[in-house]
């Protein structure tokens, strides 16, 4: 057993028996240390949420398993708070309401009302919704609904922060603020993240590691690139840093020769594709 933060380990995933059964994961293998932000990026379908969800404790893994500090995950837990990419805010209740209600019942015993009431409000302030505490879900933004689904996530004090795909539904301004945010936020608390995006800019600006999956069925990890640009990291800057284009460059060479998705071609293509990945990956070998 393995002496890291949270490791994930020999963990395979199938869904369903028989004709219906599919091999999602094979194998996946992962340590990761604590204040690490560890983004997960594959094509579409091939697993991410599965993995995400596995060490949520929302899904157990059909062998292997999740551990986190020195203790198997076999269920949700307030060690671990997840963020979707589509908020999850109850619409009748406001702002503050919205966090108040996970603040209250996690930090019951071990908070007074002001501590918490302070709690709520420091956690808001932290991701700028401190001016909108009384609206509800329905009379803000997008992205100030994932502001808010952020400030619950990390109002629970999280030793891990399940990020799936928290910025996708967003327009680009927005989702650059919110990125900036969260980098910054993680900076101060050292909160250990796992993210999963599409996004290669996204993973290489906010990673200290990318964890590349190959295509399904039987998932697994493809490659892990390690992202030594020096923190805070400013994406202006970024944009003409050559470290930066190379690490976007070894992402985008992973996805779209090594695993390029042969069966979203027309299917006179598949062949010619298919050749090509391979002979590219020859290649690069
Ligand atoms: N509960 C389930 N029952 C059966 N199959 C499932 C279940 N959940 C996921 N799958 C299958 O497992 C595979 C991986 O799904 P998953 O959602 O983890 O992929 P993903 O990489 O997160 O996809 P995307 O990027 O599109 O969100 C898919 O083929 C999906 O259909």
């Amino acid at each position: 057993m393995s002496n890291a933060f949270l490791s994930i380990e020999k963990v395979n995933m199938v869904f369903g028996e028989g004709k219906k059964e599919t091999r999602v994961l094979d194998d996946i293998n992962l340590q990761i240390d604590k204040g690490e932000y560890v983004s997960i990026i594959g094509h579409s379908g091939c697993g991410k949420s599965t993995v995400l969800n596995i060490v949520a404790g929302l899904l157990s893994a059909t062998s292997g398993g999740v551990i986190l500090e020195g203790k198997e995950v076999n269920s949700p837990g307030r060690d671990r708070s997840v963020v979707f990419q589509n908020h999850s805010l109850l619409p009748w209740l406001t702002v503050y309401e919205n966090v108040a209600l996970a603040v209250n019942k996690a930090f019951k015993k071990t908070k007074t009302a002001k501590e918490r009431r302070d709690w709520i409000l420091q956690s808001l302030d932290m991701v700028g919704m401190s001016h909108a505490l009384d609206k509800r879900p329905n009379e803000i933004s997008g992205g100030m609904k994932q502001r808010v689904g952020i400030a619950r996530a990390l109002s629970l004090e999280p030793r891990v922060l399940l990020l799936d795909e928290p910025f996708g539904a967003l327009d680009a301004l927005t989702r650059s603020h919110l990125q900036d945010e969260v980098m910054s936020i993680q900076e101060k608390l050292n909160t250990t993240i796992i993210m999963i995006t599409h996004d290669v800019d996204e993973a290489v600006l906010l990673s200290d590691r990318i964890v590349m999956m190959t295509n399904g069925p039987e998932a697994t990890i493809g490659e892990i690139l390690d992202i030594e640009l020096p923190r805070p990291r400013n994406r202006i800057e970024m944009a003409d840093n050559p470290l930066y284009n190379r690490y976007r460059q070894q992402v985008l060479s992973f996805l779209y020769e090594k695993q390029r998705k042969v069966e979203d071609l027309p299917s006179a293509k598949k062949t010619r594709a298919a050749e090509s990945a391979t002979n590219k990956e020859k290649e690069l070998a």
